[in-house]
């Protein structure tokens, strides 16, 4: 099951003289361990935190537990429009007026009192239920009747229901969401201690590409530059800038010598033809390279270099779909880890047809959800390992999935990681999810 898109390489690589740098095989990193150091050395050194009003903190991460500040409800609460009893009934109605959300103590409540309390006030001292107001008749003669059993606490929000002051509510690392900041308002919190966004610098190389307008006369349009940006700020990180550096191999140079983001990532440039820069700049900017090549298609000439000890470099190849690989492998997880977020729990799910393999290394394939769950596969069927339970979403792997094209990732929930050797339809398999899957509603998990 060998996709014959991944034969050509290492025919070209025999038809490269020995004078040409030959990317060596037994160099190549498995594809699990290559994001497996990008996440550690991410993790390893999270990047600054900083405290911001709670309305800036919308997508970042916590630095540290949210611990509440207060109990919840901080007083206790009237959870209903109604009355506030206290004793057995019939109750005095009290003259003068409600309690109301918002207002000081009322005075203590006496046994066979009743008192108009609305949702959200102080319950009085005293008080032993809230009878909604549905619930109850007022007489003539001032008195309060029940028209259902009362037990003792109804429809009182107690203090500290929720939470006592100092109980942890999320952890630290959990992303700010719209609930989280609800809830830290709530808690008392006018500010969150946020993990800085790791900065990247994304640099574009390739004298062929163009920045608008129609492919003409061998120039094609640049189509990692629009595409990067937005989706590693999904990862968490804040692109300073997206130049186009050509091939140009002192400007590229220059650029990653002078860079002060934490993330340098390059795209094109990481093979070995004629203008191929990546790999002699980083030598001669004495960066250590710590993945050179992963067992992964498409995208194998990837790589992850230090360049100072705080500052990394992917090198993205130029094959689109191969930089899309990159992303996921190295990118993805070290940006992670610097951005002090949490890996997410592995996903899998069941593909409905046969995907093609690549003989040694893993292949990273487009898919989309079916809309429907494999039922049935007989256990251990998955070249994955894992049979697929009743449940299992059910993925189809998408046509147009060569390494320089885009238009079955365009179309994805997600990506494959299909094994050495392929897999069968009804194997389960784990799928890398998109950044942007949640918000278009086809999110796998
Ligand atoms: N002798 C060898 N040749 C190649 C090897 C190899 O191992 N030995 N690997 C092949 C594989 S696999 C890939 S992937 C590419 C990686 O090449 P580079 O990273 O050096 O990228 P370039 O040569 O600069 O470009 C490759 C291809 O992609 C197009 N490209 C580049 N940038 C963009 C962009 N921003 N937008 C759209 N398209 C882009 C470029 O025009 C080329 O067609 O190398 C193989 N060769
Ligand atoms: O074929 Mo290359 O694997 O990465 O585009």
């Amino acid at each position: 099951m060998t996709d014959p898109e991944d034969d050509g390489v290492d025919e070209a690589l025999a038809l490269l003289g020995p004078e040409v740098r030959t990317p060596e095989r037994h160099r190549a990193t498995p594809w699990g361990e290559a994001r497996a150091l990008a996440a550690r050395l991410g993790a390893a050194r999270p990047t600054g935190t900083r405290r911001v009003p709670l309305g800036q903190a919308l997508g970042g991460v916590l630095a540290q537990p949210l611990a509440a500040l207060t109990d919840l409800p901080s007083f206790d609460t009237s959870a209903m429009d109604g009355w506030a009893v206290a004793g057995p009934g019939p109750w005095r109605v009290r003259e003068g007026g409600s309690v109301l959300a918002g207002h000081a103590q009322t005075p203590p409540l006496p046994d066979g009192e009743a008192v108009r309390i609305a949702t959200g006030a102080r319950v009085p001292p005293g008080a032993t239920a809230v009878i909604r107001s549905e619930h109850s008749h007022a007489d003539a003669t001032g008195h309060l009747h029940a028209q259902r059993d009362v037990t003792h606490g109804q429809d009182i929000r107690p203090r500290g229901q929720e939470c006592r002051s100092g109980d942890q509510l999320l952890p630290a690392s959990a992303p700010v969401t719209p609930a989280l900041l609800g809830l830290a308002a709530a808690a008392g919190y006018d500010e969150l201690r946020i993990v800085e966004r790791p900065r990247v610098d994304v640099l574009v190389l390739g004298d062929e590409l163009l920045t608008a307008g129609l492919p003409h006369d061998g120039l094609i349009r640049d189509a990692l530059g629009p595409m990067l940006a937005p989706w590693l700020r999904a990862l968490g990180a804040d692109v300073t800038v997206t130049r186009r550096i050509g091939d140009d191999a002192d400007a590229l140079y220059a650029a990653v010598s002078g860079t002060e983001a934490d993330v340098v990532i390059t795209t094109g440039g990481t093979a070995a033809g004629p203008v191929d820069h990546v790999h002699p700049v980083l030598d001669k900017a004495g960066a250590e390279l710590l993945v050179d090549g992963v067992k992964v298609r498409p995208g194998h000439p990837m790589l992850l270099a230090r360049l100072t000890p705080a500052r990394y470099l992917v090198g993205l190849p130029g094959n689109p779909l191969a930089a899309v690989s990159g992303l996921l492998t190295l990118a993805e997880p070290l940006l992670r880890g610097l951005a002090g977020r949490r890996a997410p729990e592995p996903y899998r799910a069941t593909v409905r047809d046969e995907v093609h393999g690549h003989p040694h290394d893993t292949r990273l394939v487009p898919v989309a959800h079916a809309g429907g769950r494999a039922t049935g596969q007989p256990a251990g069927h998955g070249a994955g390992g894992r049979p697929a339970g009743p449940a299992s979403p059910l993925v189809v792997p998408l046509h147009y999935n060569g390494p320089a094209m885009l238009r079955g990732i365009a179309a994805a929930d997600g990506l494959a990681v299909v094994p050495p050797g392929g897999a069968r339809a009804g194997d389960v398999l784990e799928i890398l999810d998109l950044p942007w899957a949640a918000t278009t509603g086809r999110c796998f998990t």
